[in-house]
């Protein structure tokens, strides 16, 4: 499913007016008898329940007011508050508003002390809440009497649907002011979701997001110029195909993972299993020689490999002209975890990426070997996936990480367009990142994979599947979603606590449940 900023969703609504000579007017009748049903659903057996609706000018209050007329007419009590400047309806809002009037004599404007009294005598006797204040149209700083009202909606804590956006959440990034914003237990989003509901700290005022189409036409919600979507089972599920009856080892993608270093083994043990969990058929770990032991006695289903060291653990230069002449034995090579950041081994990582002809992964190490020189992966056979947090992202791109932070989505953009990479800018909503301009935002992952070798686990994920003849976008964004599931499966033993090894332990289960029959 696609994802929107308000300005695309805005080109929609025009499109399906201009071009389709569907009118807005339409449009809100449709948004608000779907609102209308998700409040009926959420009440269940409440049949003739006090609903508390909040509603500003704009057409967000527009939809507020045609969805308040449908629950009248299905035996609701409803009463609702307008805030704003009643001069400065939206035509359509306007024209909800006067058959309202006509329907109902508890429709009140807010302009006295007593009538904020009025609001919570109606919040505390209301069975639910609906905020139709405002949604894609608004721009922060909120005004000081929405503050109030979504203050004392919260205070309240009714259950509560927010239309189309909670009121307070900015559309596009979903920031918040002073965390002001309508806690919802659900939100009604129409057309589109909006880019801002799925980015914290947006995100966690949304609830349950249900996503209605409202009947716009087909053709504008799967416009290709549209170019973020959600990594989610309908985008991924045609990706991995169940392995053939007459697979062997070497045709399910054959690993070379160039990791560890003195003190970071772990991510070298991690990183390979997890490439075997995946599905990789082969998969060898490239370590410094002095490390072989540790290895060999770690790890049985994966070939170690001693590769010329510069101190003990670290890998040197020399070990390109070991590795390369033998590429052909692998499908896609990572390099990075726990690798150290010995300056012989940055030397190594920067010679051999620039040099291999095999589909390379770099994390964590092997990206800050291309600290202030990204334009270097451009030289890459192909194109290279990087797996970055937040601050290895910033230190590659040589900014601060709150500016990377304000902007993540632009710079993620711009880098994979300039540098010809894909990134996997892991934060607490990863993003896929491609050159030709597309963003994907993972839906799963949780808190809990916020531990130690969580990263690790993806990149060996990400590079087995790049292994197993998957494109480099198509590998990203899989390894994002099976290992984010994987990460939901072993937090259901309990969020805090799970720990990298957890998720790797969850990866077969869940691409039993995703291949393709
Ligand atoms: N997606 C669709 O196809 C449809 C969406 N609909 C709804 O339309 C709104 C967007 O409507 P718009 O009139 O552009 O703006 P809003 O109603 O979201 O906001 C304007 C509203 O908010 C007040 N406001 C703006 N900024 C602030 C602020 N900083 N502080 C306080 N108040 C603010 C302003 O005064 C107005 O009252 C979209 O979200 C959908 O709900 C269509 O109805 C159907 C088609
Ligand atoms: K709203």
């Amino acid at each position: 499913m696609r994802i929107v900023t308000a300005m695309q969703m805005k080109n929609i609504d025009k499109a399906a007016i201009e071009d389709y000579g569907i009118q807005e007017i339409v449009l809100m009748e449709n948004a608000g008898t779907a609102v209308a049903k998700k409040v009926e659903e959420m009440l269940g057996n409440i049949h003739n329940g006090d609903i508390f609706i909040a509603a500003g000018t704009g057409n967000n209050g527009g939809d507020a007011f045609v969805a308040a007329r449908q629950l009248l007419n299905h035996g609701f009590k409803v009463k609702l508050f307008v805030l704003g400047d009643k001069n400065h309806f939206t035509a359509s809002a306007k024209i909800n508003y006067d058959i309202l009037h006509k329907i109902s004599n508890e429709i009140y404007e807010i302009e006295t002390d007593h009538d904020w009294d009025k609001v919570k005598m109606a919040l505390s006797l209301s069975n639910a809440v609906l905020d139709g204040l405002c949604g894609t149209g608004m721009k922060l700083p909120l005004r000081a009497e929405h503050k109030k009202m979504i203050n004392l909606i919260n205070k309240y804590s009714k259950k509560t649907i927010a239309i189309d956006l909670p009121s307070g959440v900015e559309a596009d990034r979903g920031e918040v002011e002073d965390d002001c914003a309508v806690k919802a237990d659900f939100t009604v989003t129409l057309g589109l979701p909006k880019i801002g509901s799925l980015l914290y700290p947006g995100a966690a005022f949304v609830g349950q997001m249900q996503v209605e189409d409202i009947n716009l036409p087909a053709a504008l919600l799967n416009d290709i110029n549209i170019c973020h979507k959600l990594i989610d089972y309908d985008l991924i599920k045609n990706y991995l195909p169940a392995r053939p009856m007459d697979a062997y080892k070497g045709s399910c993608g054959r690993v070379l993972a160039i990791a560890g270093s003195v003190g970071y083994t772990g991510a070298a043990v991690l990183c390979t299993k997890a490439a075997l969990k995946t599905g990789a058929g082969l998969v060898t770990l490239g370590t410094g020689e002095s490390l072989y032991d540790i290895f060999a006695e770690k790890l049985l289903e994966i070939m170690v490999k001693p590769l010329p060291e510069a101190d003990k653990g670290a890998v040197s230069t020399a070990a390109v002209d070991v590795i390369l002449p033998r590429e052909e034995s692998y499908d896609a090579i990572l390099l990075g975890p726990g690798l150290g950041r010995n300056p012989a081994t940055l030397d190594f990582v920067q010679k051999f990426a620039l040099q291999v002809k095999k589909p390379l992964v770099l994390d964590a190490d092997a990206i800050f070997a291309f600290a202030g020189q990204a334009e270097k992966l451009k030289q890459c056979a192909h194109m290279p996936i990087l797996t970055p947090h937040l601050g290895e992202f910033a230190n590659l791109l040589q900014i601060k990480v709150k500016d990377l932070k304000h902007n993540l989505w632009q710079y993620a953009q711009e880098s994979a367009k300039e540098y010809n990479c894909v990134f996997v800018v892991k934060s607490e909503k990863t993003i896929v990142a491609c050159p030709d301009g597309q963003i994907f935002l993972t839906t799963v992952g949780n808190p809990g994979m916020a531990t130690a070798g969580s990263g690790d686990v993806l990149a060996g994920m990400i590079t087995a599947l790049r292994a197993d003849k998957l494109n480099t976008i198509k590998a990203a964004i899989a390894g994002v979603y099976l290992h984010g599931k994987a990460g939901d499966l072993a937090a259901q033993e309990g969020m805090v606590g799970v720990i990298a090894s957890d998720i790797i332990n969850k990866v077969q289960m869940v691409r039993k449940s995703i291949d393709v029959k």
